[in-house]
């Protein structure tokens, strides 16, 4: 008995601090509706059934969702009947307005991610304790949302003030189940406020903590499509222990709330990596990287249900191995540049003895030319050489007395006397009629290099017809190697110098081959025989001219 008075008084007491607070949200709701959308027509303190009654046409409602979100009721159905909200009992409105404008407000709520409430709470006959709480929450919710726009100018996600423990799904709105709560309880909660505190009894107590504990349970199965069926079937038996049913619903209540946090988390790869052995050793860098920033791989790793750390340790050993090969590349790397460079200073030093060197020889060689010049200066620029032809048969006697190796040669008139018919000529060499060509060429061979050097030298035969200057010039006609000419001699000795001279030196040597006679000149090297004569230029003009 006693237990029983205690457990009313506990039931009376917790039903008391819930219609207070109620009503202040009620209040507070009241108050922000006729500060932003105007007077309601209620006292600042209205009941549940004034409240819902002002409200009951839907135009304060949709008013209100247009002031905080422009155009989200677009058509507003008006409400032609003078002071409805007060006339609410006597003068039932037509059930198309109210439906219309509630709908409307609803969609809108809904749009905007709000917490909403069931439009039959506006139905005459559903207007009981509680009806208004969602109406309250949800006026309360669309201020919070009104004051969160305002401070952030609409940027951003809005997280309703609701618990989504609380929040229907969307599209469930029709098909919700009312709580349902006995008159004997709703009368006491309606009269909480006048009533003396008492306290409750044991039984009191118990019985209203399993009417408050039902009801939300059943509220909560209705919310949660995700409860097994099993498990609703023995609810709705009354085979389940109502305690343990609410804990399990709350249970399955943060699951689903941590789901939805983190949507991916039952698909997520890395889930099904982490948890084998095999794989180990598989993931890549790039995946632990994003492993450490996951909050349920965090949690993996302290509960050690799965080797990431192993893995992640591993691949922290094989950092630090790669990073000390890296170091040692790079030492090697930094010894074999210093090496090159070290090298490639030595071959410049060598380049530049060498190019030293080069310089050097040149300047001999220079000193060299010159002083062979100076030496043919010195022998005299004009040199006169003789050379005697071997007698043919038909020539009996010779006229050659002496030849000198001074270059003296003395001849004999056969005809006058030893005396009279004697005559000495001098000359700088006179070759005798065994002189082969080679002799004659070496002792102009010094003259001719002169001209590598830049002097001029000029060597030309004279005699009488048949003494032999074409012989000497130029060698017999289809002579071999060795009875080459000075010419011949002249012109190799002049490519043999050119090429030795390559590095230093390049010569350009032209050959032009003319012949006097009569005093005529032809050329006997040009291809055309019109163009042999002399002056040569003069005739190419005008045979240009011509054509
Ligand atoms: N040193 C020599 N040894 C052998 N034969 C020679 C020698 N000199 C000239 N002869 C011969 O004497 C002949 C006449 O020589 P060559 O034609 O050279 O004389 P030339 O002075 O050029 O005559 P020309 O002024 O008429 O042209 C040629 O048959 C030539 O082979």
């Amino acid at each position: 008995m006693e237990n029983q008075t205690r457990g009313r008084g506990h039931e009376y007491n917790l039903a008391c601090r819930k219609a207070e607070e109620a009503a202040l949200r009620r209040y507070q709701a009241t108050h922000w509706l006729e500060c932003f959308v105007g007077p309601l027509g209620i006292s600042s303190q209205p009941s549940e059934r004034e409240f819902v009654s002002c409200l009951r046409s839907g135009l304060v409602l949709c008013n209100l969702i247009n002031k905080v979100q422009t155009g989200s009721v677009p058509k507003v159905v008006e409400n032609h009947t003078p002071s409805q909200s007060i006339m609410w009992d006597s003068q039932p409105l037509p059930a198309y307005q109210y439906f219309e404008n509630i709908r409307n407000f609803l969609v809108a709520v809904e749009d905007l991610k709000l917490p909403a409430f069931e439009a039959s709470v506006f139905e005459r006959d559903n207007i009981e304790a509680g009806s208004s709480t969602k109406v309250v929450d949800c006026i309360l919710e669309l201020k919070a949302y009104h004051e969160w726009k305002q401070m952030t100018g609409g940027v951003g996600c809005y997280k309703p003030l609701r618990s989504p423990l609380l929040t229907p799904s969307r599209g469930r709105i029709q098909a919700q189940t009312h709580v349902t709560v006995n008159s004997d309880s709703r009368r006491r909660l309606e009269m909480s406020a006048s009533f003396p505190k008492q306290s409750p009894s044991e039984d009191e107590i118990q019985k209203l903590e399993g009417i408050i504990v039902k009801a939300l349970a059943e509220r909560m199965v209705d919310m949660k499509e995700n409860i097994g069926n099993n498990f609703f079937a023995s609810f709705r038996n009354g085979n389940t222990n109502q305690v343990e049913m609410f804990s399990r619903i709350f249970s399955s209540c943060f699951k689903e709330q941590l789901q939805n946090k983190s949507p991916k988390l039952n698909s997520d790869p890395l889930k099904e990596i982490s948890c084998s052995e095999d794989n180990s050793t598989s993931i890549p860098l790039q995946d632990l990287s994003n492993l450490r920033n996951r909050k349920c791989c965090r949690a993996c790793i302290k509960k050690g249900k799965c080797n990431h750390w192993t893995v992640v340790t591993i691949q922290e050993k094989e950092l630090s191995n790669l990073k000390v090969l890296l170091s040692s590349t790079k030492k090697e790397f930094e010894n074999l540049q210093s090496q090159l460079q070290s090298d490639l200073k030595q071959l410049g030093d060598q380049v530049l003895d060498m190019s030293n060197a080069a310089l050097g020889y040149h300047k001999v060689m220079k000193e060299n030319r010159s002083l062979h010049n100076m030496l043919q200066d010195l022998k005299g620029n004009i040199r006169v050489y003789c050379r005697i032809r071997p007698a043919f048969n038909a020539e009996a006697k010779t006229a050659i007395d002496f030849i000198g190796e001074d270059g003296s040669l003395v001849v004999i008139d056969p005809l006058k006397s030893w005396k009279e018919g004697r005559k000495i000529f001098q000359f700088n060499r006179v070759f005798g009629p065994s002189a082969a060509q080679e002799d004659v060429f070496r002792d102009t061979k010094p003259l001719v290099r002169s001209v590598m050097d830049g002097y001029n030298v000029c060597i030309f035969a004279y005699g009488q017809t048949g003494s032999g200057k074409t012989y000497t010039m130029s060698g017999p006609g289809g002579g071999s190697t060795k009875e080459f000419g000075i010419n011949q001699l002249a012109l190799n000795d002049l490519f043999v110098l050119s090429d030795e001279r390559k590095d230093i030196m390049s010569y350009k040597i032209h050959v032009q081959m003319v012949e006097i006679y009569n005093e005529q000149i032809h050329d006997l090297l040009a291809d055309d025989s019109l163009l042999t004569k002399y002056p040569f230029t003069e005739l190419f003009v005008s045979l240009h001219q011509i054509s």
